[in-house]
Parts: C-alpha cells; sequence; structure tokens
C-alpha cells in the first residue's frame, strides 16, 4: 500500500512569529496522531528554526528549490548537501512558478532531481500543464515531456525515492481546483506511462494533486484511487485549513 501525503508549499510567506504560531497549532493537532506523511517546504532562510521545532514532531521539511550544481561559484545558489545540513527530507523540483518565473527548463530540473537524490533528499517533481496546453489538447504530451526528461538523467528506478505532484498550472492560486475526474485522469496517465517502464515504481510511487486544494474540496480529490494526496500551497498558511486537508486524507 502507498502512502498518503500531504505537503505545505509556504512559498514566499511567512515570517518567524508567524512561522512559530503556524507549526505550534499544526504540531498540537496532528502530531503523532497521523500515520500519513505530513511535511512543509519553507523558505531557505527559515530552515533551521523550522527544524528546530519540527524535529521532535512526525512532521517533515523540506526546501521549495535546490540548485542543480553541487558546490563552485553560483551566488545566490543553495546547494542539496547544504539543505541537507538542515535535515530537509525533501525539496520541491519543477515548481511552474519556476519554470515560468525563473526559466527552469526540463533539463535543469532534471539535474535538480539527481542533485536532490545525490545528496540523500528526496524530490517532489512538479509536473503540470498550462491551460493553453490543456484547450490544445496537450496536457498529456507535455507531462510526458517533463517526465522523461528526469527519467532520461536519472532512471526509472530513481523514482522509488522520489514523489511527483501533479499541479496543473491553471489552478494554482486561481481557486479553480481540477474536478476530481480530471484530475484522477492525469495521475492515472501518470501511473499507467510508469507502468510500462517498471510496474513497481508505478505502484508505489506517491503522486499528489496540487491547485486550489482547500479545506472543503480535499476529500473528494484524496478520494480517487491514484491521487495519494496533496501539495497545498494558499491553504498551507492557514492552520485549520492545512490540519482540516492533512485529516481529509483519512476519509
Ligand atoms: O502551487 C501550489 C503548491 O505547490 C498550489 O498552490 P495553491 O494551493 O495556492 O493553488
Amino acid at each position: 500500500m502507498r502512502k498518503k501525503m500531504v505537503v505545505g508549499n509556504w512559498k514566499m510567506h511567512g515570517n518567524l512569529l508567524e512561522n512559530k504560531q503556524l507549526l505550534d497549532a499544526v504540531i498540537s493537532s496532528l502530531d503523532g496522531l497521523h500515520e500519513d506523511l505530513i511535511a512543509v517546504c519553507v523558505p531557505y532562510l527559515y530552515l533551521p528554526s523550522v527544524q528546530n521545532q519540527l524535529q521532535s514532531s512526525s512532521i517533515a521539511w523540506g526546501a521549495q528549490n535546490v540548485s542543480q550544481y553541487e558546490k563552485g561559484a553560483y551566488t545566490g545558489e543553495v546547494s542539496a548537501s547544504m539543505l541537507s545540513d538542515f535535515r530537509c527530507q525533501y525539496v520541491i523540483v519543477g515548481h511552474s512558478e519556476r519554470r515560468m518565473l525563473f526559466g527552469e527548463n526540463n533539463n535543469v530540473v532534471a539535474e535538480k532531481f539527481v542533485a536532490a537524490q545525490n545528496a540523500g533528499i528526496i524530490p517532489i517533481l512538479c509536473v503540470g500543464e498550462t491551460l493553453e496546453q490543456r484547450e490544445a489538447y496537450n496536457t498529456e504530451q507535455v507531462i510526458e515531456q517533463q517526465l522523461k526528461s528526469v527519467i532520461n538523467l536519472a532512471g526509472i528506478e530513481s523514482l522509488n525515492k522520489a514523489v511527483i505532484a501533479y499541479e496543473p498550472v491553471w489552478a494554482i492560486g486561481t481557486g479553480i481546483t481540477a474536478s476530481p475526474e480530471q484530475a484522477q485522469d492525469v495521475h492515472t496517465f501518470i501511473r499507467e506511462g510508469l507502468a510500462k517502464q517498471n510496474s513497481n515504481v508505478a505502484n508505489q510511487v506517491i503522486i499528489l494533486y496540487g491547485g486550489s486544494v482547500k479545506g472543503s474540496n480535499a476529500s473528494e480529490l484524496f478520494a480517487m484511487p491514484d491521487i495519494d494526496g496533496g501539495l497545498i500551497g494558499g491553504a498551507s498558511l492557514i492552520a485549520n485549513d492545512f490540519i482540516t486537508i492533512c485529516r481529509a486524507l483519512r476519509h
């Protein structure tokens, strides 16, 4: 049986006080009660304080980006080994905001994926189509290519130590959620595509859905057979919403 998982992606939000209050509430509601995997991916600068607050809880933490390079003259970058110094278990790679706003292409994303795994960190690989691509019936082709770049570089079995997140770009931060059926269709497409290459990998890889997941729609999304949980943006900043979403894994 695959594990279920909820990951909060805080994006560029928060401060020391707000983070502490948010995590206090999350820990007191969810710590120890959960068989599921719960994690928060926070801005780099807050990793030490988040580590300090979460280290004796069952909630994991990670980053939202990582350099594809191991070390060197790369001003402003953060390496995977630096993230392991702060015991990050996860790092998001290939988020659509990084792809669109910071020019990360499939090759760079694949290199980041490998850099994370080389440092023992589980990459959360984001894939997803824009509205334009969906309307042109290119969703499957886009996602196939996004996955293929990683598989070509890292091998299919690398997905044994990774999480995939399907995030349709048109559903991120827009309030428009993919319907459970729309999301399930793409998750099935992903899993069946992987099964053609390695059925064990396909069966065990966690595939999260992300894009306007809220307390009010999480249960119906998580009830779909190939949706193993969620990658949550805005709602992960509001303690009650995030807690409700995590609890929805069990309904
Ligand atoms: O981008 C997301 C998570 O990585 C989704 O963001 P929202 O939940 O705010 O739509």
